[in-house]
């Protein structure tokens, strides 16, 4: 686990092995404590050399290992401190990155000589912890408090160059990392290491301290959205800046201590994980990642220039895809070729043009137009006809049925969904879809692609809203509901905000457009001139429904577009939301017209309704086999909806609850509501409480024979 050999005479190269990332799990531990004992005693050695294996230094901590209540082998502080008070000078070689406990360890040893690609960082914070085994107090002694700070709270990684402008690196090299630290080792034997240890150093003064103290703690309040760690980030490195150096270790292992095993934690952890689950993605027919081979993807075409269109552009051309971006009206097409260009500051390979014939000899076609059955089912047969053989013909709809679209192809084989999130080119979600004609080979290309984009991609089966939408659906619903039985917009996204969405449900409608739900609800008959004549308001198909949202459009309030919707804005496209006296007027009349009595709505009844309901949703999901795990349900709503990450997602938060209490929960509001069959639980939440409540990752054992009885 940490391999010591001898190496120029006198130095002791010890190297951290344990693929993939030399984690610090007990047994590397256990080998870094033995071999820093014997290059201590060894007399032929006078100097250390630290270095991970395979190009890779360090990747932290063992996150596995986590879970357990205590770890076993000897504990990083402890190998970390035996390091700094060698009395031979030990360099840190660092290739590839030295993150979390890397980067500790790395601030352990005397001198840092970093690879220029290497990178180095405090991801802590993303785990739901912070640098607890000396980081924090390490680190603002040897760059000081702000620069500290920035990099803690960030949990950023920090590239070799600005490292070493910081001082957190002592050189940066291009060749041999492991031969010049070797080279630098020897040319500081028997020199002395006391201004080398950072527990000695005391930390850089800082002026006005309490000012940047308390400052950094109100922005991090404003931003944490109810995270606990990046508060803790600040008050450990407080303490750094403050406290002598064991005093200052004292408070971190106290922080430490009230975060390890918490509730965030534990869900941030379990985020970590569900993000790279989807790479191991699956399908009914059981073709697998690790069965199938992508076609080699080389160019692409983007039909339509939206918004939606440019991002996509921008992240397939960023993948380093030649693309050829199609839009048919002239306008748009120059307008999206200034955007595009802009965003992509003048680099990638894009050409545009106004004609489909364009993409005749890609490899890929995306197509981004409007979000209309009709339109799409043309294009896809025109794509049929004007791409090569073997082209894959991929769809950005956000709800439509794949399978439509692929009927409409020469090789339906050859059609799966991308579903890219606003704004394409940031986010980081991607929905691959496959509906059942779908080839695996497609499925793998498109999985493949999303990877080349630094996208978490999750395959998902075919059905309307996929898996991310079709949960949102009753969300929004419930949202509606307590606006009629009393609610305000205000009301319904303080609680979600506080609950640690970046922007409630109705503020979210605003900013990407009442009008785009509207057009979705005629397209599936649910409003619009023909279906509402002789109909009772709130009623469709036997169920409960609000028009609100449809009232609104017909007053022209789209959102931050019109300057109008659930708030106002001062202009159209505004972004500052305001309480709107029109709205509140409007609610009164409304209820008043429906004969309904406003009353008290909790926080607590506004969260429960919504975020239960989704849950729910999300069962179903998982029992209808278009999700293959609760993971990846996970991973698209952190990813996709800004869920907080940590809360986990919606079903780890279910399992947090408690599946019992979930399911009391919809009882009681589906008994208050019997007209809403979104808030009836669903048959495998009543079954996974009926076993037990098993912990998630055994929930697909109870799926499967679910499934089985189908
Ligand atoms: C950038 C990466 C390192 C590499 O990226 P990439 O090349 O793309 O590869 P990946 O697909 O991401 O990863 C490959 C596989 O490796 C797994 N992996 C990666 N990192 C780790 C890890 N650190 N531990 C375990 N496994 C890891 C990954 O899951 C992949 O496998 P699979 O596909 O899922 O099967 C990238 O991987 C990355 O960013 N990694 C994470 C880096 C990170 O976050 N490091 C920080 C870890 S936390 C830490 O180091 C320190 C924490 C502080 C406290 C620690 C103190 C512990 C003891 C305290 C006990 C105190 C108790 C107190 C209570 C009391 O007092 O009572």
């Amino acid at each position: 686990m940490a391999q010591y050999r001898v190496v120029s005479g006198s130095v002791a190269l010890i190297t951290i092995q344990n693929p993939p990332v030399n984690a610090l799990r007990a047994a590397v531990r256990e080998g870094l404590f033995n071999a820093i004992k014997r290059a201590s005693s060894d007399p032929q050695v006078r100097s250390v050399v630290l270095s991970g294996h395979n190009g890779t230094f360090c990747g932290g901590a063992d996150i596995k290992e986590f879970g357990n209540v205590s770890l076993p082998g000897p504990h990083l502080v402890e190998v970390f401190q035996l390091m700094e008070d060698l009395v031979k000078p030990v360099v840190a070689a660092i290739e590839g990155f030295a993150l979390g406990g890397g980067l500790e360890l790395a601030l352990a040893c005397h001198y840092r000589i970093g690879h220029s690609k290497a990178r180095v960082g405090f991801p802590e914070v993303n785990l739901g912890l912070f640098p607890g085994a000396g980081g924090s107090q390490r680190l603002p002694r040897l760059v000081g408090v702000p620069a500290a700070l920035d990099i803690i709270i960030t949990g950023r990684h920090v590239a070799a160059g600005e490292a070493l402008k910081l001082g957190l690196l002592d050189k940066v090299i291009d060749q041999n990392t492991v031969d010049a630290a070797v080279t630098f080792a020897k040319s500081v034997e028997g020199k002395p290491l006391d201004n080398h240890r950072l527990g000695n150093r005391p930390c850089p003064p800082l002026e006005n301290m309490d000012a940047f103290f308390e400052e950094a703690m109100k922005r991090v309040h404003s931003r944490a959205r109810g995270a606990v760690a990046p508060i803790t980030c600040v008050q450990a490195v407080r303490g750094a800046a403050t406290l002598p150096f064991h005093k200052g270790m004292e408070l971190e292992k106290m922080l430490l201590g009230t975060l390890f095993n918490s509730a965030q934690a534990q869900a941030s952890q379990y985020c970590f994980f569900a993000e790279r689950a989807g790479a191991r993605w699956s399908m009914p027919s059981g073709a697998r990642w690790d069965t199938c081979k992508a076609k080699p993807i080389g160019t692409a075409a983007v039909i339509g220039l939206g918004t939606m269109g440019r991002g996509i552009t921008v992240a397939l051309a960023r993948a380093g895809l030649s693309v050829v971006a199609v839009e048919t009206q002239e306008h748009q097409l120059a307008e999206a070729q200034r955007a595009v260009s802009r965003m992509l500051k003048g680099g990638g390979r894009v050409s545009y043009s106004p004609d489909l014939q364009a993409a005749a000899e890609v490899d890929l076609v995306v197509e981004a137009v409007f979000e209309d059955m009709a339109i799409k089912e043309k294009i896809f047969k025109q794509l049929s006809e004007v791409c090569k053989p073997g082209t894959l013909l991929t769809t950005n709809t956000s709800t439509l049925d794949i399978d439509r679209l692929a009927s409409c192809t020469r090789d339906p084989q050859l059609v799966v969904g991308m579903h890219f999130f606003a704004p394409a080119h940031i986010m980081r979600l991607l929905e691959v879809v496959y509906g059942p004609r779908s080839s695996p080979e497609a499925v793998a290309t498109a999985m493949q692609l999303g990877k080349r984009m630094g996208k978490v991609s999750v395959a998902v089966g075919n059905c309307t809203g996929f898996v991310g939408n079709r949960m949102l659906k009753p969300y929004l619903e419930q949202a509606n509901f307590l606006l009629e039985e009393g609610a305000t917009p205000e009301l319904v996204d303080a609680a979600l905000e506080e609950f640690g969405f970046p922007m409630g449900v109705f503020k979210m409608s605003d900013l990407s457009g009442l009008d785009v739900g509207w057009r979705v609800r005629k397209e599936e008959g649910l409003t619009g001139p023909g279906v509402t004549a002789g109909q009772p308001m709130r009623i469709r198909h036997s169920r409960r429904y609000s028009p609100l949202g449809d009232l609104m459009c017909e007053e022209g309030r789209y959102g931050q577009k019109t300057g109008s919707g659930w708030y106002l804005y001062d202009k159209p496209g505004g972004r500052v939301a305001r309480s709107d006296p029109w709205l509140r007027n409007f609610l009164e009349q409304y209820r008043a017209r429906h004969g309904l009595v406003a009353r008290r709505i909790s926080q607590q009844e506004v969260l429960e309704r919504c975020l239960y309901a989704l849950i729910n949703e999300g069962f179903r999901v998982l029992e209808d086999g278009i999700a293959a795990s609760p993971q990846n349900i996970d991973a698209i709503y952190v990813f996709g909806y800004s869920w907080p990450k940590h809360r986990g997602g919606p079903m780890f938060y279910a399992s947090q609850v408690g599946l019992a209490r979930v399911l009391e929960g919809l009882n009681h509001y589906h008994q208050a509501h019997p007209d809403v069959p979104h808030l009836e639980p669903c048959s495998l939440l009543r079954r996974l409480v009926a076993s037990g409540s098993p912990p998630i990752d055994k929930w697909s054992e109870v799926v499967k024979g679910h499934r089985s009885q189908l």
